[in-house]
Formats: C-alpha cells, structure tokens, sequence
C-alpha cells in the first residue's frame, strides 16, 4: 500500500472513530442504512472491485450528495479555493480573526460574530478549529447552510480532511 493510501485509511479510520464517538450513524447524517467502513470514507480508486460493487448502490443513494460544497446552487463551481492547513486555521483564534472548519471547508467568521443569530461566543469557543459537529449538532436552516458561502475562504488540504475526499463528500451532515 502507498504511503499516501495509509495515510487516507488512517483519515478513514479516524473519522469511523468520531462518529463512533459522537454517537454518529450514516442514518443520522441522512446518508441511508449501515456501519460506516473505511471504504465509505475512501476515493472509488481505492476500493477493491468487490467492495465498490458491494457498495455501489449506497453510492448511487449519495450521488446527490456527492457534491461537498456547501451550497451547490449559489456557489461558483469554478472558484478554486485556497488549501488552508490546520495549522494555519489555529493561528485564527481570537474575536479580530475567528476561522472555524466546517466539514473540511475554511470559513472567515470574524464578521459574522458581530451578527450571529445564535451570539458570538458559541462560534468563538470554536475559532481555529473544526466546528462542523457544532454546526450540524444546533440544527442550523437550510438559510444557514447557504449563508456559509459569504464566508467561505478555503479548504482543508486532502490529508487533513476526515469529510471529503477528493471526489466529493463521503460524509456530511444537514
Ligand atoms: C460560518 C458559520 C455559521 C453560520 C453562517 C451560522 C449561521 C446561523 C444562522 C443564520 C442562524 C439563525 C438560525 C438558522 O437560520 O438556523 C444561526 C443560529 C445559531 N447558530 Fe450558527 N452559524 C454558524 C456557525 C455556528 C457555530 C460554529 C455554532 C456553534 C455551536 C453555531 C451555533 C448557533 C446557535 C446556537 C444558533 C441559535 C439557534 C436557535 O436560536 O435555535 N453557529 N446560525
């Protein structure tokens, strides 16, 4: 196995964890019936033929879905959005700079703190981090998910991601 294969089943792995944790299914998360595998969280490309087979009908399910981006419709498809690493979102911490992670996307909310219908705090307790837990546990309207586009400013670097591979979303929430 390639070291970049370990490394995406390692991400796999982690992400079976976290949801194991959270007390997180696929049907939770809308995405049918199920144990998530390894494989759910994996690029077609490295399947092995017969679980791809096995799996082709959730996958034909989740076609919809496929697509990560936050709003499908309001997005410019074309956009090619900065790969901003961890690291770099860390450094994002504070009310004069506040980025969240919100399945693997990079979002400024440094503005949206002044105007969050939900109160600054509850987005800064998650400044420099992932909050996509937070943001899909408060059972934020469709009108929310849209909005996150205006704040959009990148996303997670392929490695780092546990949502998204490269071929679109394996895992995502409302
Ligand atoms: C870019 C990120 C975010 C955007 C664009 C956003 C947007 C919104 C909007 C538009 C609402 C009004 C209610 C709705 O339409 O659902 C809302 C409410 C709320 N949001 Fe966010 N939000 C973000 C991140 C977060 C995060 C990270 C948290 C962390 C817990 C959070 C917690 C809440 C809460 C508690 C409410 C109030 C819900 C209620 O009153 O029922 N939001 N948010």
């Amino acid at each position: 196995m390639e070291k970049d294969q370990r490394i995406e089943r390692k991400n796999s792995e982690t992400a079976i964890k976290t949801m194991s944790l959270l007390g997180l299914t696929f049907r939770s998360l809308g995405l049918g019936d199920g144990e998530p595998r390894p494989d759910d969280f994996l690029d077609s490309e490295d399947r092995d033929s017969d679980e791809s087979s096995k799996r082709s009908r959730r996958n034909s399910k989740q076609a919809s879905r496929e697509d990560a981006r936050p709003s499908s419709k309001s997005i410019d498809e074309a956009k090619q959005l900065r790969v901003i690493n961890l690291d770099e979102v860390a450094w994002h911490d504070t009310v004069d700079s506040c980025w969240v992670v919100i399945r693997d996307f990079v979002y400024d909310c440094t503005e949206l703190l002044k105007s969050h219908p939900g109160g600054y705090d509850v987005i800064l307790e998650y400044a420099g981090r992932d909050a996509t837990l937070a943001f899909i546990g408060t059972g934020h309207s469709s009108t929310a998910r849209e909005s996150l586009e205006k704040y959009l400013i990148g996303e997670l670097p392929f490695e780092e991601r546990i949502f998204r591979v490269p071929n679109g979303i394996k895992v995502v929430g409302s």
